[in-house]
């Protein structure tokens, strides 16, 4: 097993923020080993969105796992030459007994920011997500969409960087948005869209949702299923919603799980 993290001194440092090469992951062993991803080779450029696609069980939430140096690859290599990742999920797993503020200045703690100032950094975040005066509430005097604004904010305090460190940051979102109501969700799209505008924070972002990919990706990368390996790639997607691209990338997506279910029939 080879895994490279954290490598500022490589020679394509300008250019790549994350890259997996021949990335494979098997969980157990013999008869029951289950080859969650095989040969995966992917590059996120600073400052990409980048949206990973696929039916359920193709290995998303492995890889996001495996780039946030949660579980190791079998084989591969991964580099990153990020801030520490941040992870959001569909949950935002707010401490219930913390306020807004607290939840945010815990994170800013745990990633080296100073004890002063930390506050004001917290409260910037939480302007940053619109949040704006809530810091003294706890999640549940919140609502569900209030709750994931505070969780983005606490991500966004987990990027922090200490000192001269002068390399992205990377937020990896698995599903973040996906038990938001439908017009909450859109909100928390734009305002995802619009805080990484600002930031030029790279972004891995799994979703089972077409619409939500074509919407927020640059570029858009469809797993295939056990084993999850990158069967298409859409470069440089439309700003604006685009229907027959979203067309396009239904009828792949089905076209995939259908060989997938025969193979395993
Ligand atoms: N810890 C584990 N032990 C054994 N098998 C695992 C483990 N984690 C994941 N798997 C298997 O690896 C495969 C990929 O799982 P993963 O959760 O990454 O898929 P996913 O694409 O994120 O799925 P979903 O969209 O349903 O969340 C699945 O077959 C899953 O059962």
């Amino acid at each position: 097993m080879s895994v490279t993290l954290d490598q500022p001194d490589l020679a394509q440092s300008t250019d790549v923020a994350v890259q997996l090469s021949g990335v494979a992951k098997v969980f157990g062993h013999g008869r029951d080993a289950v080859t969650a991803l095989e040969n995966v080779d992917l590059t996120v450029a600073p400052g990409e969105f980048v949206c990973l696609l696929g039916a359920s069980g193709c290995g998303k939430s492995t890889m996001l796992n495996l780039v946030a140096e949660l579980d190791a690859p079998t084989t591969g290599t991964i580099t990153r030459n990020t801030t520490r990742p941040a992870v959001m999920f569909q949950d935002p797993a707010l401490m219930p007994w913390l306020t807004a503020g607290r939840n945010v200045e815990l994170a800013l703690r745990l990633a080296g920011f100073p004890r002063t100032g930390r506050r004001e950094k917290a409260a910037e975040l939480l302007k940053l997500v619109r949040l704006e005066g809530q810091e003294r509430k706890r999640p549940h005097e919140l609502s569900g969409g209030m709750r994931q604004r505070v969780a983005l904010a606490r991500s966004l305090a987990s990027t922090h960087r200490t000192g001269a460190e002068d390399r992205p940051a990377l937020l990896l979102m698995d599903e973040p948005f996906a038990a938001l109501d439908a017009m909450t969700k859109d909100v928390m799209q734009g305002e995802l869209l619009r805080i990484q505008a600002q930031l030029q924070s790279s972004v891995l972002f799994v979703t089972h949702d077409v619409r939500e990919a074509v919407r927020l990706g640059q570029r858009i990368v469809l797993l295939s299923s056990r084993p999850g390996r990158v069967v298409r790639e859409w470069q440089d997607t439309p700003d604006e919603d685009s229907p027959d691209l979203v067309d396009e990338i239904n009828a792949k997506l089905r076209e995939v799980i259908s060989t997938h279910a025969r193979k395993s029939a």
